[in-house]
């Protein structure tokens, strides 16, 4: 077991400079590190320009399953940076597709029954696949029990559950229906673990992996966890870029999957992940996780690295 020590606070410049030093690539999670829903975090585009000028390399990587790769392009776009390409954005409605390919072998024109947003329709549109349920009008209906999507059809080979603001009874009836069936053989795949994300105003909104979650629960069987902190996730993305594991940074707000995701893949040979606080984890989170983090599911694969007030912060220290 590795033992942790607390983490670097980079307050300063020296402390800036050593973390520019150390790394030559940034993943950087997106709700609460990059954004709030749809506000920018002061100070981010500064950041990045910044480390782009130095040569630095960058992806970012959210559990947030809502939007496609494309739609990510868009929103980055539409609150200012610029040159974001969508090789560059890892959302988790993608990896859940990839593991449709590589981990069940599911062929395209098959059909997938989504409980998500549109996110998870897109890239599966886009490797051949067809998606069912997801954004079906007809599911807004209220529950009658001789609805017609509560008919399961033989031909759905998977189930991908991920973020929703559209979660309603059924949704949840006839995605069950599909988890049940043949002795709840198809492939369960949830898009993410997250309790809550941060949204603006200060609101913390419930986030996919409670949808994947309550899934779980009343179909009572498990899932494959396609987001962070999945080290197949991490091996993926680090492929696709030729990131050297030793000289990647991971830059997130939440430990369970951010800070995780980088301690379990050894990324900065065992110190390459940042904490920021401008999203779900607060200062007095931290403290109790370094008092007793055997308290802790994940213990101290939960400990950052380093801990910074903002990655706002890490541009005005370095400018
Ligand atoms: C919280 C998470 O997004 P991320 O922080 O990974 O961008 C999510 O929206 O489920
Ligand atoms: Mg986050």
């Amino acid at each position: 077991m590795t033992v942790r020590k607390n983490p670097v606070l980079v307050s300063d410049k020296a402390h800036a400079e050593a973390l520019l030093e150390k790394y030559d690539n940034f993943l950087f999670d997106c709700d609460g590190v990059i954004w709030l829903d749809e506000k920018l975090i002061p100070g981010v585009l500064k950041t990045i320009e910044y480390l782009e000028s130095k040569g630095k390399k960058f992806a970012f990587v959210t559990n947030n399953s809502s939007k496609s790769r494309e739609a990510y392009v868009a929103k980055f776009l539409s609150l200012g940076f610029k040159g974001i390409t969508r090789d560059r954005i890892f959302p988790t409605c993608f990896a859940a597709v990839q593991a449709l390919q590589n981990v069940y072998n599911i062929q395209p024109n098959s059909k997938v029954w989504v409980l998500g947003d549109s996110g998870i329709e897109e890239e599966l549109r886009e490797e051949g696949y067809i998606p069912v349920g997801g954004t079906d009008k007809r599911l807004d209906q209220p529950f009658h029990p001789d609805h017609e999507l509560l008919v399961v059809d033989p031909e759905v080979a998977a189930v991908i559950v991920g973020s929703t603001k559209e979660f309603n009874y059924m949704r949840i009836a006839s995605t069950l229906q599909y988890l049940l069936y043949k002795n709840k053989s198809i492939p369960f795949i949830g898009a993410n673990i997250d309790r809550s994300y941060p949204g603006p105003n200060g609101l913390i909104l419930p986030a996919g992996g409670s949808v994947v979650n309550y899934m779980h629960y009343t179909a009572d069987r498990e899932f494959l966890n396609v987001g962070k902190p999945s080290k197949v996730f991490l091996d993926g993305i680090l492929a696709t870029h030729n990131y050297d594991r030793s000289r990647t940074l991971m830059v997130g707000d939440t430990l369970y999957t951010d800070i995780k995701f980088g301690n379990d893949g050894e990324l900065g040979n065992g110190s390459g992940s940042l904490l920021v606080l401008t999203g779900g984890t607060k200062p007095n989170d931290l403290h109790q996780l370094l008092s007793n983090p055997h308290h802790y599911e994940g213990g101290e694969s939960l400990i950052p690295s380093y801990v910074i007030e903002s990655l706002g912060t890490l541009g005005e220290l370095l400018s």
